[in-house]
């Protein structure tokens, strides 16, 4: 279908005749010549570069047939195939599943799976206005996830879920905190403040739950806060704060909320850590172990949710667990299997830069969202592909939280097509159209690997990911290799035959990228000079016209709070 007709289903407009540069770049009409970039040959056989291991043979690993990208019954359901599996000790319940989904679960009386919304009115009382909004968000049937996390969340169960990306892990948790909260307190005396929390790596994906709670929660009077600076100044008076009844929020919000003593948690029951694996590695853990040290009710329900979760992160979210049980569905720590995966030898720096020129060239499908390893390099790739005439915009945090979200929200407008983001937009963002995930640089984990290209591909649509790596990145390439080996995608043999990396190489890795040299240095050097200082120059211009509109907006916005 054409790119442009695809955006348009979603509500997004597109003006053909004023962008028609950018159209007959997206529908690859625009000669590959004209834009003075090398075509780069893909080989399956071990780069020349790469030698340098000595060991490894070429060929195409043909072990495994590709899988379609839509489930072979052409439904869209998010999962296929029925594969059930005991895990740990024989004494553990183990549910085998009666419906297409791969679930394995493990634990103690694990509650029967339900096989559709409808059920959870007479089991669990589950209002109807519920379930009508459930219905309205188009939702007929649960996803695995939703089949076994929900009836163990509404029996009140502690939880650790692993389920794909976009496999509605969200509603997962979402609907039983909707269905445990009860009726919303209304008589001023019963109000005692927020009883669930839900917990989330960074305030996009916070903001988007907030809008997947307020949908949901539609015809109830519920009080649901995003914790913001504007939200927590409200919540200094008392009074406002005992009539929240969910509060949603990154763990820095909380902990400085917390701090300043408007925030109370002792009446939290319900408490869901989204991302848990982000949230549990260094740099959150300690404001974790605060937030999990103030909710202090002896009946709290925890549950963690995440796309992976490493045996080690488990390991300490099994720590403040009781009893929990452990969800599994497809593999674990594994992509999506709707997504389409490349793995791509560029060379070098320079290689990279053409490669997303020719991919460019040959014709892409908005939305396209292409990732980078910081913030220098995601404002360098914005102003290259600015150059380049695409309707681009780049999101990382040094840009305000108004900018961001003005991004984010005019990307998921289809006002913007190409997205160059930084690891803030790896996790949890639901970018329903997104075609494309181009990872322009490698990224420093394989979780990280899963989440970025999980952008793509969710709620059973077919999806493609691209990821270039250098020299500089083999070390590292195996382990993605494996990714795309168990999702059933071809790999060249070599891939898999790198060594893997040590330890210490990984943990060095996820400390600190791997050093590169600028985007547009490399962007400079195949250039003549007159043209490269011609470049200089509308860049320039055009971080200028950026900062000024920055400055304009910050005023306004200055000028608009002190109206207030
Ligand atoms: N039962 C359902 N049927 C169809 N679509 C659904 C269902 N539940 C959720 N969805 C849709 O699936 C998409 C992905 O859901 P969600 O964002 O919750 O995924 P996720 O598992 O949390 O992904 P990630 O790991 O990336 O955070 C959303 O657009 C959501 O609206």
């Amino acid at each position: 279908m054409d790119a442009f007709a695809l955006l348009s289903r979603g509500g997004a407009q597109f003006d053909k005749k004023r962008f028609s540069k950018e159209v007959s770049l997206f529908n690859g009409k625009r000669k590959a010549d004209e834009r003075a970039v090398s075509k780069l040959v893909v080989t399956d056989e071990l780069p020349a570069e790469l030698d340098f291991f000595k060991y490894a043979e070429g060929g195409v690993h043909t072990g495994k047939t590709k899988k379609s990208i839509n489930s072979a019954n052409g439904k869209e359901n998010v999962m296929e195939g029925v594969q059930s599996q005991a895990e740990g000790s024989g004494s553990e319940d183990v549910h085998t599943m009666p419906t297409a989904h791969r679930i394995r679960c493990t634990g103690d009386d694990v509650p029967t799976p339900i096989a559709a919304f409808d059920e959870l009115s007479s089991r669990y009382s589950i209002p109807s206005e519920l379930l009508h909004n459930v219905t309205e968000a188009g939702y007929s049937e649960p996803t695995g996830v939703q089949t076994q996390g929900i009836p163990v969340l509404l029996e009140k169960r502690d939880l650790a879920a692993i389920a794909p990306t976009g496999s509605g892990k969200t509603l997962a948790y979402l609907l039983p905190i909707f269905g445990l909260l009860g009726a919303p307190v209304r008589s001023a005396t019963n109000q005692v403040g927020a009883r669930a929390l839900i917990v989330s790596p960074t305030r996009e994906l916070a903001q988007q739950i907030h809008n997947e709670a307020l949908k949901l929660a539609k015809g109830r009077k519920w009080k649901i806060v995003v914790l913001n600076k504007a939200t927590a100044n409200a919540l200094r008076d008392k009074a406002a704060r005992k009539k929240v009844d969910l509060i949603i929020t990154t763990p820095l919000s909380l902990v400085s909320a917390l701090e300043d003593g408007i925030v109370d948690l002792d009446h939290i029951r319900h408490l869901i850590l989204d991302e848990a694996d982000r949230l549990l590695e260094e740099g959150f853990l300690k404001q974790i172990e605060e937030i999990l040290a103030a909710c202090s009710h002896p009946d709290l329900q925890k549950a963690v949710f995440s796309a992976t979760l490493p045996a080690a992160v488990e390991a300490i979210a099994n720590t403040f667990l009781r009893q929990p049980i452990r969800v599994i569905v497809g593999l674990k720590d594994s992509a999506t299997d709707t997504i389409h995966q490349e793995l791509l030898f560029c060379g070098s720096e320079i290689g990279k830069l053409q490669a997303l020129r020719n991919l460019i060239a040959e014709g892409i499908q908005p939305p396209v969202l292409i990732f980078v390893q910081s913030i220098e390099r995601a404002t360098e790739l914005f102003h290259e592909l600015l150059y380049d005439g695409l309707n681009v915009d780049v999101v990382h945090s040094d840009r305000s939280k108004a900018q961001r979200e003005e991004t984010v929200r005019r990307f998921r407008q289809g006002e913007v097509w190409v997205l160059v983001a930084t690891e803030l937009m790896a996790r949890g963002m639901d970018f329903k159209g997104v075609n494309l995930v181009v990872n322009y640089d490698f990224p420093q984990t394989v979780q990280s690997y899963i989440h970025r290209i999980g952008r793509t591909g969710r709620a059973g649509r077919p999806g493609k990911a691209v990821t270039y790596f250098t020299k500089e990145d083999a070390p590292y390439v195996k382990s993605v290799a494996n990714v795309l080996k168990a999702s059933g995608q071809e790999v060249p043999q070599y891939m898999l035959d790198l060594p893997k990396p040590s330890k210490l190489k990984k943990r060095e890795l996820k400390r600190r990228p791997i050093e590169r040299k600028d985007i547009s240095r490399a962007a400079g050097a195949g250039m003549g000079r007159n043209l490269a200082i011609k470049r200089r120059d509308m860049i320039r211009a055009s971080k200028r016209r950026k900062m000024d509109g920055e400055k304009a907006g910050r005023e306004k916005e200055v000028a608009l709070a002190e109206e207030a």
